[in-house]
């Protein structure tokens, strides 16, 4: 699969999206707060993040649609706005549905490629390479979530350009759907592109991104290889307690990220990476707290996330995480499930 059009050869090596102290704010709300990071050519870096943590916005402010409250985010040293040729520079999937429901795919793409100074040629090879050319001249309206996403890629493709955005691609998509998105995407880095995919599912992104940008509540939480990354979920220990509501506190006041699960059969738990049992049965010890159960496992990638947002969470409270259950979906500011 070749996605470059045919006699062109691009300087992929280009394409550095950089992003310094953004911040965004909406009334009382800080949707992305003094996010720093750089987004490099070749590889597909995945923007992790529970609902609402910010990613969306920080992906609008990329592209020129929403104005940063402070910071900056450039492609090559320059914001969107500033782009010669924006659709040549940089392509995005955010939103599937907008295509107009009457037009056939070729003649949305042909409408996109004349107001962008794209030539005509260009549209039959993007539909070609995201499979739709048996569908071209059928109306988009009619089109499944899974086809509107290949047309919307074809879109972000026609200007060949060298930097793709790609706002959570496999929602909604069947699983065949899913394995050509993530095979494409991983395709379009190996062609030297700069490649940033946003998902709120861990598992997902470590299947796809070699790279991972984290971030909960708008802020930074991790930005490492998806190996370092998943590499954390080794070493962790899981405890049961009758005082576990005390447990958490005397835990997350050493230090430690703590995450409240529960047992297959139901019976709350304390997950803590990066510490050895030792460690938390002392901490136990010195506080006086009967542990029912001290046990070294592996940590799910889920559990990993959790316990690093869940250090956001700690960070922006000042004070350590209230005891009890905790859900991805929380941890955004009013965000949306
Ligand atoms: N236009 C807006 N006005 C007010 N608040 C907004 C606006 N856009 C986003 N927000 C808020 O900013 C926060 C971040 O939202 P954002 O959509 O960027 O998160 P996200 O990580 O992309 O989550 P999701 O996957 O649910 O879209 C949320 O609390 C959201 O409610």
């Amino acid at each position: 699969m070749c996605i470059r059009p045919a006699g062109a050869h691009r300087g992929y090596g280009r394409g550095v999206l950089k992003v310094e102290n953004l911040t965004k704010v909406f009334g009382q709300v800080r949707a992305v707060d003094d996010l720093t990071f750089d987004v490099r050519p070749g590889v597909v870096t995945g923007f992790l993040g529970p609902n609402g943590a910010g990613k969306s916005t920080t992906m609008r402010m990329m592209l020129g649609l929403d104005r940063p409250t402070a910071g900056t985010a450039t492609i090559d040293g320059r914001p969107y706005r500033e782009l010669d040729h924006p659709l040549r520079q940089v392509g995005a999937l955010l939103d599937a549905a907008w295509i107009h429901p009457n037009r056939s795919a070729r003649s949305h793409l042909r409408w996109m490629a004349a107001s962008n100074g794209i030539p005509a040629r260009r549209v039959a090879e993007v539909i070609d390479l995201v499979g739709l050319s048996s569908v071209a001249a059928k109306r988009a309206g009619g089109f499944s979530l899974g086809m509107k996403q290949r047309l919307g890629l074809a879109g972000a493709l026609l200007g060949d350009p060298h930097t793709l955005l790609f706002d959570e691609p496999v929602n909604g998509l069947d699983p065949e759907g899913i394995v050509w998105i993530r095979g494409f995407m991983r395709h379009l880095a190996a062609e030297g592109r700069t490649v940033l995919v946003s998902s709120h599912l861990l598992t997902e992104m470590s299947l796809t991104a070699d790279h991972l940008v984290v971030i909960g509540q708008g802020r930074l939480i991790a930005d490492s290889s998806v190996t370092d990354f998943t590499s954390r979920a080794t070493s962790s220990v899981r405890v049961r307690s009758p005082q576990l509501p005390d447990l958490h506190r005397v835990l997350a006041e050493a230090g430690l990220a703590v995450v409240p699960g529960a047992t297959p059969d139901g019976r709350p738990t304390l997950s803590i990476t990066d510490v050895s049992t030792e460690q938390v049965g002392d901490i136990a010890g010195r506080a006086g707290i009967v542990l029912h159960e001290l046990t070294s496992t592996s940590a799910s990638l889920e559990e990993v996330f959790m316990s690093m947002t869940a250090g956001a969470v700690q960070y922006q409270g000042g004070g350590p995480p209230a005891p009890g259950p905790v859900h991805p979906g929380q941890w955004g500011q009013g965000g949306r499930q």
